[in-house]
């Protein structure tokens, strides 16, 4: 597959963290991800629902990653790789997840998985 839909940058407000002062507030979450998708029956059609529709997939993340709330970005990486696999027939991801402002002297931190036949 050479074609996808990209999503960079979506910001997330959740709880997540190890440590027990990272239970008690909302940090933010920093999205991007690149999914497989055939983008040619949309562009033939003009039609958006044969497109990877980026909106609906933003939202679908969005809510995931407020409920997840796991203690580690791997967690919610991987969490959230299979979910948008399974729920929008996505046939491989890439995900970056950061969290700006984790680690001091650093603009972010985060993990960068790759799922699926690419
Ligand atoms: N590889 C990871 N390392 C760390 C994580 C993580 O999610 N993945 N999380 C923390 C803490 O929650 C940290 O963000 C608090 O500043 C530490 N290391």
């Amino acid at each position: 597959m050479t074609d996808s839909v990209l999503i960079e940058g979506l910001a997330v407000e959740t709880v997540i963290g190890v440590y027990d002062w990272e239970r008690q507030i909302r940090q933010t979450l920093l999205l991007d991800l690149e999914l497989a998708w055939d983008n040619r029956e949309a562009a033939a059609t003009d039609d958006v629902s044969r497109a990877l529709d980026y909106a609906a997939v933003s939202d679908r993340a969005a809510r995931f990653l407020e409920q997840c709330q796991p203690a580690l970005l791997e967690t919610a990486a991987e969490q959230l790789a299979a979910c948008l696999m399974a729920e929008f027939s996505v046939p491989a991801v890439r995900l970056v997840l950061r969290k700006p402002g984790a680690v001091p002297g650093a603009c972010s931190v985060g993990v960068r998985i790759e799922r699926g036949n690419w």
